[in-house]
């Protein structure tokens, strides 16, 4: 039996820390609304070009959708997280990493594939994200990062 490929995509959970409030609620997630289609709510992320790595993939598609270059970005090591779903009856998998934008006030700049976008505090994200995979990824993302926080003090 011939197992189809699944469509690959790779993306950032892109978060940002507010000076002005103390942790863990400073932090807000980037979600990006298709301007196509059922207009949901994602975090920046594409499909994998043939050849090309994960990780390139992710910082293309997140420099072609929200305008934040890698020597904006810093990418978090020890989370990934995997998703599965299928879109129009293929299987597709989104792999997500974790991001920070190193100067919170940089601004997004979206391109046409995207009407709107918000910086959301995890439970605003988690609304804005409608499916439960998705969710259940941001919260494990806020999770993460309280774990690091922890650590530090
Ligand atoms: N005009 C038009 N054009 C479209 C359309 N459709 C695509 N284009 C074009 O394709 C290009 C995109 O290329 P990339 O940027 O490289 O790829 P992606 O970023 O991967 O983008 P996609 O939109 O293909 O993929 P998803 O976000 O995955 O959405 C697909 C479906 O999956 C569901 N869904 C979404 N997220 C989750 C989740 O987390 N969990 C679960 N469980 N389900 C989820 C949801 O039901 C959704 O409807 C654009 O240039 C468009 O021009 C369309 O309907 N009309």
């Amino acid at each position: 039996m011939v197992r189809e490929m699944a469509l690959r995509a790779c993306g950032f959970i892109v978060f940002r820390r507010l000076a002005v409030v103390p942790p863990p609620d400073n932090i807000e997630y980037l979600l990006l609304q298709t301007s196509y289609g059922e207009h949901h709510w994602t975090p920046p992320k594409g499909h994998v070009d043939p050849g090309e790595e994960d990780l390139i993939t992710a910082l293309r598609e997140t420099k072609e959708e929200a305008g934040l270059g890698a020597e904006q970005l810093q990418v978090l090591d020890g989370f990934v997280q995997e998703l599965r779903y299928e879109v129009r009856g293929r299987p597709k998998e989104v792999l997500y990493w974790l991001a920070e934008l190193r100067d919170p006030g940089t601004a997004v700049t979206l391109s046409d594939e995207h009407q709107d976008y918000r910086w959301a505090r995890v439970e605003e994200a988690c609304t804005l994200a409608q499916y439960k995979d998705l969710q259940d990824t941001l919260r494990a993302a806020h999770r993460h990062l309280e774990a690091d926080l922890d650590k530090q003090q």
